[in-house]
């Protein structure tokens, strides 16, 4: 047997061209990718770097803040997403203990008048920005700014997936029409580098939620992904430039199960911190996911019902977070049960 390898690095451009030879083969080879693991990274897209070196910059500067000033847009103080999560606050596998990650969370600014907040849309509201980042107007402009290019990037990438169920590249139209995605700054402080495997995680096994995630990473490593058939970690080493493009859970129960959501980590044991930026694109919170052409036999029948975007990701997160909070809860307990044998041995 072969020995796994770690997604393979595309070349995107083709997509933006006339060379239709070479567009097919693209096709074909993230097809692979879909049908394997569904993970792949790119390169040749159209984000330019210049904007990616800015907006890590401003993910830089928010970090380095106080807490106590991070805390003033805690994302617990809303019920729309948005705003910053503390160190230890998600617990994604089962076993570990809570990750040692903090998080900005931002999307599409929706004011509070906008259908989508009166609806309570999933993650629909204003962004909580932070009031003493340095260069402020600066940080906002580009932050969305790289929001924007991204959410395009995501459109092209599901114009791709299109192709590689074999039917036209506007087929997801009605689900990148209005569709919600989140981003988040991520800051992962290194961890020891002799801390045990097992229990310490950046962020723990999992798979995303959505339809399709576009990580951006800076130069340290600390990103996994499950090679399913060895159980072997595969590091996903930083290429400058490029995107780790992901499906979901969302994407993979569309394709009947064909194409895959797969299981990754992080552990940052490089010794220095780490900053990550993934975009996971939700789609329209009211687009009924069915199962998609081609991706079942003539009599085979669909594995799954009908179900919107909102219902399946906010079914997601409802799951993630209350395991940390039961985890924490449990921690709690403990330590007053300990609390109460010392205060008794002390009595
Ligand atoms: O930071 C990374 O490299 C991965 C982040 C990730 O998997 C997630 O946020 O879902
Ligand atoms: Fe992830």
């Amino acid at each position: 047997m072969s020995s796994p390898t770690a997604p393979p690095i595309l070349d995107f451009s083709p997509i933006y061209g006339n060379d239709s030879e070479a567009k097919s083969k693209l096709v074909e080879e993230v097809r692979k990718c879909c049908h394997y693991n569904g993970f792949f990274q790119i390169t040749g897209h159209r984000v330019p770097l210049e904007l990616q070196r800015r907006v890590m910059n401003c993910s830089k500067r928010f970090f380095d803040l106080p807490l106590d000033e991070k805390l003033q847009i805690d994302k617990n103080l809303n019920s729309f997403n948005r705003g910053y999560e503390l160190l230890r606050s998600q617990m994604l596998e089962v076993g570990t203990g809570p990750e040692l990650k903090e998080g900005l969370y931002i999307g599409e600014e929706i004011p509070e008048d906008h259908p989508y907040f009166l609806q309570k849309k999933l993650n629909s509201g204003p962004n909580q920005w932070p009031q003493t980042v340095s260069d402020r107007d600066e940080f906002q402009g580009t932050t969305m700014e790289y929001y924007h290019a991204v959410f395009e990037l995501a459109k092209d990438v599901l114009a791709v997936l299109a192709l590689t169920l074999g039917v036209e590249t506007t087929y997801f139209d009605p689900l990148t029409d209005g569709a919600v995605a989140t981003m988040r700054f991520l800051h992962y402080p290194a961890q020891p580098k002799d801390q045990d495997e097992k229990l310490n995680r950046g962020i723990g096994a999992h798979t995303d939620f959505g339809c399709v995630t576009l990580l951006l990473q800076d130069e340290v490593d600390g990103l996994q992904v499950l090679d399913a058939p060895t159980g072997q970690w595969l590091d996903v080493k930083p290429v400058p430039g490029a995107y780790v493009v992901n499906l979901g859970n969302l994407f993979m129960r569309m394709a009947n199960d064909k194409y895959k959501s797969n299981t990754h980590r992080v552990i940052n044991k490089s010794g220095r911190e780490r900053y990550s930026i993934p975009f996971f694109f939700s789609g329209n919170p009211d687009y009924l996911c069915e199962c998609l052409p081609n991706c079942r036999e003539q009599d085979e029948a669909a594995k799954y019902p009908p179900i919107t975007v909102q219902d399946m990701v906010t079914a997601s997160y409802k799951e993630s977070y209350g395991r940390a909070e039961a985890y924490k809860k449990e921690f709690e307990m403990k330590k007053l049960d300990q609390a109460s044998t010392v205060a008794a041995v002390g009595a």
